[in-house]
């Protein structure tokens, strides 16, 4: 599960069938699979994906060296962070800040701001920054909340994240043969996982061109840099194996790129815990039916709203993140003497939005143009 206080933990304890097993702590994700293949877990929860910081690489590195996994189940968690400190040290004593570097990614912002000449050391887990904290080894660490009583240390800084909305994505991993967890009336999604030697953009360029196909139109495709002529794939696809349209995806992919190995198909995860659902569960007062995968029943207005709720949550977060590359282009166009507004661009994009929506996707198409270039002038 990664050591003791990440989210991965929380992820873990999250799933009710979790609650009558022993917890076992691993350094990295090839130690927590490492862990399954000796048999000393039956399971490891890793986390593959963050919406603001992208795949995990180390995550799927392990995945591809490991002998045959596969995925049993899905977690998403949104993510808080917080800066913990051994208790009265003040932000203008923070020399140095340590935590995983996806951590680091999502909270820069924050830390060039509150500590701007603090050093930030990677560490391989949020969990390990805390314990080089609580060993004076460091100033600070970015972690969740909850680590702190773990750690003996006090938060400088709570909900430091650049953006809030971010969700992490985690996959429980066991090895061929390992029962997979039913969850009655739940969706399900099929991954696959391959590393291919590539040269610059070559892979990139291979997929977008794959995902054209017909039958790749729902399929997910993160592509990771591992070293400088190799990439890491992960490819979601929505739905069972046993489903023509999962299966079709599923065969043209393994044809175009020999090598991709599949994870299975699993329980994939809708519902978005939020952090008082979270401090519940790792406090231990989680009830064992609480299941967070369970698709609404149709009448149920609660939960269909939970749902809508963590699904404007991703919106919102894929939003900031659009706002944050689309300025960047327009600071480049700008900086190279251009406009800030590339109209061609605009009409392809309000083109793609009203093809899939219908004709409310141009009216969101132009509110969200608007929001990452401001007004047109007219
Ligand atoms: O793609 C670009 O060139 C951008 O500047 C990004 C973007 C956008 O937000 O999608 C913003 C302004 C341009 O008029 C076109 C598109």
């Amino acid at each position: 599960m990664g050591p003791e206080g990440t989210f991965t933990e929380q992820a873990l304890r999250s799933l009710p069938e979790a609650g009558g097993s022993s917890l076992l702590a691993a350094a990295t994700a090839a130690q927590a699979l490492a862990h399954v293949w000796r048999g000393a877990a039956e399971a490891a929860m890793l986390p593959v994906h963050n919406t603001v910081a992208g795949p995990v690489p180390d995550t799927l590195r392990a995945l591809v060296e490991s002998p045959a996994p596969v995925v049993v189940r899905e977690v998403v968690l949104d993510v808080e962070f917080a800066l913990l400190v051994r208790p009265g040290t003040p932000l203008s004593r923070v020399r140095t800040v340590s935590g995983h570097p996806h951590a680091g990614t999502q909270v820069r912002r924050w830390l060039s701001s509150h500590v701007p000449h603090a050093r930030w050391i990677a560490a391989p887990s949020n969990a390990e920054g805390a314990r080089r904290v609580k060993d004076g080894e460091c100033d600070a660490a970015v972690a969740g909340l909850f680590a702190a009583a773990r750690y003996g240390l006090e938060a400088a800084g709570t909900g430091i994240q650049d953006s809030s909305g971010a969700a992490t994505r985690f996959l429980l991993c066991a090895h061929r043969g390992a029962a997979r967890i039913p969850v009655p009336g739940c969706a399900h999604r099929t991954s696959l996982i391959g590393r291919f030697p590539s040269r610059s953009d070559q892979l990139t360029v291979h997929l977008q061109k794959l995902k054209k196909h017909p039958f790749l139109q729902e399929v997910s495709l993160n592509v990771v840099h591992d070293g400088p002529d190799s990439r890491l794939l992960l490819a979601d696809c929505p739905g069972r194996m046993d489903r023509p349209e999962t299966a079709r995806a599923v065969g043209l992919l393994q044809l175009s790129l020999p090598g991709l190995r599949s994870l299975g198909s699993y329980a994939s995860a809708h519902h978005v815990m939020s952090p008082s659902e979270r401090s519940r569960i790792m406090t231990g007062k989680a009830t064992a039916e609480a299941d967070v995968s369970v698709e609404p029943a149709p009448g149920d207005v609660t939960r269909l709203r939970e749902k809508i709720d963590a699904l404007d949550q991703s919106l919102i977060g894929a939003l900031q993140q659009r706002l944050t590359a689309s300025k960047e282009i327009q600071r480049l166009r700008m900086g190279d003497g251009g406009a800030r507004i590339d109209s061609g661009r605009e009409h392809a994009i309000r083109d793609r939005y009203t093809q899939t929506l219908g004709d409310g996707g141009g009216a969101v198409a132009d509110a969200v143009l608007e929001m990452c270039r401001g007004q047109a002038s007219r």
